[in-house]
């Protein structure tokens, strides 16, 4: 039987996943794809930013696939199978987008022969009908090499790659040379020898050619790609799916991925001002950096209320905010999701929530219950920012 070939398309966060399915979604080669956006937290944005147009069949799944208990893809594509056989839903190729922290080894187990066991028949008719066929990595020329240094995930998510990708390469620091560009590539053939380097700004970049379906044999990895799928296979015997304790607002932590990161999020029914909006970007612009990893949503303008606009952090760098003609979908409240690597959530929630919304003084107070969880020199940034003495 034909099996549908299922891509995933990985990269650390904020290395240009969202960006590049825009791309793909766009381009009348991909209209015959499913897509799946996994997402973590309890508020969903990148499928929002996903501009899907009509017809394309897509899942949003939230909960880190890769700690899921129960092999969530699994049930994903059982689900689309099943939305394929029932409402005449066509597709012959599927594209996971994973979260930018996810761990490759547990979902590439979940999907491919001799991988994580059935858990029953409908593992067993997801093996049939669904076929593992590449793993693309983003890697971005900005923030890629701190991601490599400072988070195993990364450097993980490059080695079970069959293809990579550099990402934000028009922001090479020397256009001329591409230093920092051709740095990069080394890093990563170092890391992955087997994988072809693709460079995702070039005029001639071939993104049909990520998507093309192969055999993704993970044996041509080396040995260890081989070994932490070993390792995650017995680490699944020894102790069942790897659940997430309870993190802020009934968001999980991610027990894969050490317990200091965390995510919380801020959602608001009334528009914000111009003050607000920009006091949040200043604030964002000092304390986002290898503590703060990413922040990115949705804000409702209270002087262009029909128009959202697009914020993104990822790490140290700030990109502007962007416009977008008109809101996804009929929820019009703003939204923000923030992933922090050893910050207090609730501390640094409502600090980011008062410079939404409120004056200086709330601001100060809440700048006073960030102290612990930033480093100095950002919070006396912040406290800066809104005319007092850090804390
Ligand atoms: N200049 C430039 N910016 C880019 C490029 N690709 C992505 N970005 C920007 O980088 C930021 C993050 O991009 P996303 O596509 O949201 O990254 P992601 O990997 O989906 O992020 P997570 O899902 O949070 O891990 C956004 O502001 C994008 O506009 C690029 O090639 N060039």
């Amino acid at each position: 039987m034909h099996r549908t070939p299922v891509f995933l398309l990985t990269g650390f966060l904020g290395a240009g996943k969202t960006t590049l399915l825009n791309r793909l979604v766009r381009d009348p080669a991909f209209a015959d794809t499913a897509l799946v956006i996994n997402e973590f937290g309890d508020v969903a944005i990148d499928h929002d930013l996903v501009r899907l147009g009509e017809g394309r069949i897509a899942r949003t799944t939230t909960g880190c696939l890769c700690c899921t208990a129960g092999g969530d893809i699994r049930a994903t594509l059982n689900d689309l199978l099943h939305a394929r056989s029932v409402g005449g839903a066509s597709f012959s190729r599927v594209v996971v987008e994973t979260t930018g922290l996810a761990d490759p080894a547990p979902i590439v187990n979940q999907l491919i022969p001799g991988g994580a066991a059935a858990g029953g028949l409908r593992d067993h008719v997801v093996a049939a009908r669904f076929a593992l066929a590449g793993v693309v990595t983003l890697v971005d020329i900005v923030t890629g090499e701190l991601a490599i240094e400072g988070h195993f995930e990364a450097a993980k998510q490059i080695a079970f790659a069959d293809r990579l990708v550099l990402t934000k390469t028009d922001l090479a620091r020397d256009p001329a040379s591409r230093r920092d560009v051709e740095d990069l590539r080394q890093r990563l053939a170092a890391l992955n020898p087997a994988a072809p380097i693709g460079d995702g700004g070039a005029a001639d970049f071939d993104l049909a050619g990520l998507f093309r379906p192969r055999a993704y044999a993970p044996l041509a990895l080396g040995e260890d790609v081989t070994g932490w799928l070993a390792l995650d296979a017995a680490i699944r015997a020894e102790q069942g799916e790897g659940t997430h304790p309870g993190g802020t607002s009934g968001t999980p932590a991610f027990t894969r991925h050490g317990a200091r990161l965390r995510t919380f999020s801020i959602v608001r029914d009334a528009a914000v001002g111009p003050q607000g909006f920009r006091r949040f970007l200043d604030l964002l612009g000092l304390v986002a950096g290898p503590r703060l990893l990413r922040a990115k949503g949705l804000v409702r303008l209270a002087e262009t209320p029909d128009r959202p606009v697009v914020v993104h952090a990822v790490q140290h760098a700030v990109f502007p905010p962007v416009r977008l003609e008109g809101w996804p979908d009929d929820d019009r409240r703003s939204r923000l999701v923030f992933i922090t690597d050893g910050i207090e959530p609730e501390p640094a929630r409502r600090l980011f929530a008062v410079a939404l919304d409120g004056g200086p003084a709330p601001l100060a107070r809440a700048l006073a219950g960030f102290g612990t969880g930033v480093a100095r020199a950002a919070r006396s940034a912040a406290g800066r920012l809104i005319g007092i003495q850090a804390p």
